[in-house]
């Protein structure tokens, strides 16, 4: 069981109410002029990993407070009911355990009395085997040609992870061409149809549950496809694998169970990379390099589990974010990657984080008095820069933002990594230090302006800076060190979840819509008019029928 203490009644809490007040008043910029040695106080080299915090709005007393906040909500414990396999997902009566997909210590975990490492290891080693098959072509299929293109067919867990491995690895991929379906809107299934060859096509079926309605639909137009194609049923096998949980449903669809990756009810979705559901990340990059983003994963792991708060990576990021949700009132988190290849790295914690910690109601049953999950969202820099980071630095909102940068290219072509990481290094600067008036006069001076000129134009060309960063500086991206900075904000969002009280792993709130969109399928199915509904969804409804 996991603790249920109520932050908002620890002491540390009620003192950093009162250190909020003195906090706020004070600039980042200040604090820095303050301390001499804050970046070697608020930062931490882990691995080949350095996360500088000291861009925040945080001194030595917030740390403090927020560590003994920590401790008073009994994280220490959270995490041993984790990594030793409790049921901490109690809604669903189920534990916690990607850590254990990543174990290479050979530690023994149990679930209901059972080892689950050795099962952990004959599902890799099937991957191995079968990954090993298809990328050096000795797996045929039904006309006897190798394969060349991989089909998954997934949403949500079954999907971000690998699409984002896929590209932010892609550095690192062989020759199979990589395809990802997961909407439900025919679109999408159909241009990827017209990409590829039913004889030289694998199709992976990822699903969990193996029944989510987008999934099963698109997996369904796959296999007809494939069919009316010139394939005949028992070429299904070779051009059909699932990787699920659920493998009396993936029978029933046609897949020899020969075919399937199994994992486990104790691997969230959100968290399940690390399992069957990585094949594709295995196919793209082979089966070392997938060994490699699990090694990586599970080096954090350890320095979670046994490092001491103070220089905890993914119990120091929770807590800032927790001083910003609650004292500052943030309401959102931006996470920005300065690299092309982790493209999809902001909208991969957006599930992460969001499904998480999304939660309104506390591990007592009671509706929280305090905020919750943060909304993350991002873009790679550059581009945010000419997109939306005008708002980070002008707007009315506080925005805390995680800049993320390999030291290193994958690319190094003429001056483009230098030029990438000097905005890299100017925004957090820009941000935390803004322009003064008299800056901006000076400026504004210097160009020729008139008085009357500058008195005009200085308001808005102020930047108030104190907006607070955190810079994350890999020295490269390897499929190593990726598993290890996702590794890491999955524990930030575990530790989060633990002091705002609420269950991470759980996700009821997605079920709503479902239970509906079920309930009006059928109802779309004649031209009679709808009046089962509120106004606005019947008139919708029925203009829909009118226009099709
Ligand atoms: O893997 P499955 O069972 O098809 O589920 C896919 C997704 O389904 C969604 O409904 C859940 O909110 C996600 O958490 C999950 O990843």
């Amino acid at each position: 069981m996991l603790p249920t203490v109520n932050f908002t009644e620890t002491a540390a809490y009620k003192y950093l109410a009162d250190h909020f007040i003195d906090i706020n008043k004070k600039s980042i910029k200040d604090l820095f002029t303050e301390d001499e040695a804050r970046f070697d106080k608020f930062s931490l080299l882990f691995e080949d990993i350095l996360v500088d915090y000291s861009k925040n709005r945080i001194d030595d007393t917030t740390i403090a407070l927020l560590i003994q906040l920590a401790r008073e909500c009994k994280l220490d414990e959270a995490i041993k009911a984790m990594f030793s396999g409790e049921k901490i997902n109690q809604t669903e009566g189920r534990q916690v355990l990607h850590i254990a997909l990543r174990d290479q210590s050979n530690d023994e975990i149990l679930v209901e009395g059972k080892n689950v490492i050795p099962e952990v290891y004959k599902v890799l080693d099937k991957m191995e085997k079968f990954s090993q098959q298809i990328i050096s072509g000795s797996w045929k299929g039904y006309t006897g040609k190798a394969i060349t293109d991989v089909v998954n067919i997934g949403i949500g867990g079954s999907d971000l992870g690998p699409v984002m491995v896929t590209e932010a690895l892609k550095a690192y991929k062989n020759h199979l061409n990589m395809h990802f379906v997961s909407n439900i809107d025919g679109t999408h299934i159909a241009e990827t149809l017209k990409k590829v060859d039913p004889e030289t096509t694998l199709f992976l079926i990822a699903s969990k549950t193996f029944t989510t309605q987008e999934t099963m639909t698109n997996a369904n137009t796959a296999r007809d496809w494939f069919l009316e194609n010139g394939a005949k049923k028992e070429d299904i096998a070779k051009h059909f694998a699932a990787l699920s949980t659920n493998a009396k449903d993936v029978s029933a669809f046609g897949i020899d169970t020969e075919n399937m990756f199994e994992f486990w009810d104790w691997v969230g979705g959100r968290y399940s990379l690390w399992s069957a559901i990585g094949l594709p990340i295995a196919l793209s990059i082979g089966y070392d390099n997938f060994k490699q983003l699990l090694a990586g994963a599970h080096a954090a792991d350890q320095h979670f589990e046994s490092a001491e708060f103070e220089i905890n990576v993914p119990v120091i990021l929770a807590l800032i974010g927790v001083w910003y949700v609650n004292f500052f009132d943030a309401e959102t988190q931006a996470i920005l990657p300065y690299d092309q290849y982790m493209h999809r790295f902001a909208a991969y914690f957006q599930q992460g984080d969001m499904e998480s910690n999304g939660k309104h109601v506390d591990r007592n049953g009671n509706d929280v008095t305090y905020e919750t999950g943060p909304i993350i969202w991002g873009e790679p820099g550059t581009n945010g820069q000419h997109a939306f980071y005008q708002l980070i630095h002008q707007g009315t909102r506080i925005i805390p933002c995680d800049f993320i940068a390999p030291a290193q290219s994958l690319n190094p072509i003429g001056n483009h990594h230098p030029i990438l990481l000097s905005n890299f290094f100017a925004q957090t600067e820009a941000l935390m230090n803004g322009k003064t008036k008299e800056e901006v006069v000076a400026e504004l001076k210097k160009e020729g302006k008139s008085d009357a000129e500058i008195d005009k134009l200085a308001p808005f060309k102020v930047f108030e800076g104190n907006r607070p960063t955190n810079s994350i500086l890999l020295k490269k991206v390897t499929p190593y060190s990726l598993g290890t900075l996702i590794a890491i904000y999955e524990h930030k969002i575990f530790v989060q979840g633990i002091i705002w009280n609420i269950f991470s792993f759980d996700q009821w709130g997605v079920e709503l819509g479902k239970q509906l969109a079920k309930s009006i399928l059928p109802e779309l199915a004649s031209d009679a008019a709808i009046t089962s509904h509120d106004g606005s969804t019947n008139g919708l409804i029925n203009q829909y029928k009118s226009w099709r």
